[in-house]
């Protein structure tokens, strides 16, 4: 399985992990014998076509340090921002700034998501290599959705075959992220993911169907469940 698309790979892994209510960020909480965001590093690491990862840490992350990978020379650090798009596109400015090409492809993608398959990889890079936009990973929603009226009580139910639940990697070229990024931040935008940074530059980015267990580690339980499925 072999992809010929080159690209960059952003990691935002500068939040503090709230909803996991643990003793440190979660991207440093183990997931068996070593850090969740080292398992997501792999991810990538080994794989063709990687041009290098920047990681957006904290600039009070005292973890990082320690870990094995941070002296490995395809990996640089950036400090992030207060939100995640903040983070992203420090990621994003600094490989601006060091000569990344902007028709570069670059990802996205979450330090809390260690478990991005090599296939799901492999078909997002080759199904959008030549597409004019770029896309993201996604999951049709497959439970029955509510909308919530203020009262804590059903006011609807949508039609669920309309909605799909954005994952990361997202992948866009570097030049038109930072800027619609940049653009959509400085106009007060809430952004939560890029895909919805380059719809605010109002183009569509394709939707990849991917793996429901390409999950993000927010809650206690989802880190309960990775490890139980990875054993
Ligand atoms: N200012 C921030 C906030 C989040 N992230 C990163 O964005 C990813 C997804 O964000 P989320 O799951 O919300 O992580 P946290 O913000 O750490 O979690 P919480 O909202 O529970 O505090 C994580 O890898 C997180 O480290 C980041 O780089 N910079
Ligand atoms: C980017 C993302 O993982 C796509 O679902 C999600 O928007 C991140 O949200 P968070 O609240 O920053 O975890």
């Amino acid at each position: 399985m072999t992809s010929s698309v080159t690209y960059w790979v952003v990691i935002p892994a500068a939040g503090i992990g709230s909803r996991m209510r643990a003793d440190r960020p979660k991207q440093y909480l183990p997931l068996g014998d070593r850090a969740l965001i080292e398992h997501t590093l792999d991810c990538f690491l080994d794989r063709p076509g990687l041009k290098g990862l920047v990681v957006c840490l904290s600039a009070v992350d005292r973890w990082w340090d320690d870990l094995a990978c941070a002296s490995d020379t395809r990996i640089q650090h950036v400090v992030g921002g207060r939100d995640r798009a903040d983070s992203v596109l420090a990621g994003l400015l600094a490989l601006l700034q060091q000569g990344a090409d902007r028709e570069d492809w670059v990802l996205v993608h979450d330090a809390a998501r260690p478990n991005l398959s090599a296939t799901d990889l492999h078909n997002l890079l080759n199904t959008l290599a030549d597409d004019p936009v770029g896309g993201l990973l996604a999951v049709p929603v497959r439970d029955t959705l509510k909308c919530a009226g203020p009262d804590g009580r059903v006011a609807s139910t949508p039609d669920r075959s309309l909605f799909w639940q954005a994952y990361t990697p997202q992948m866009f070229r570097l030049g038109a992220l930072h800027d619609a990024l940049f653009r959509a931040l400085a106009a007060g935008v809430s952004i939560t993911d890029e895909a919805s940074a380059m719809e605010h530059a109002g183009q569509a980015p394709r939707l990849v169907e991917g793996r429901s267990d390409n999950i993000k580690v927010t809650r206690p339980e989802d880190l309960e469940w990775l490890a139980r499925l990875r054993g």
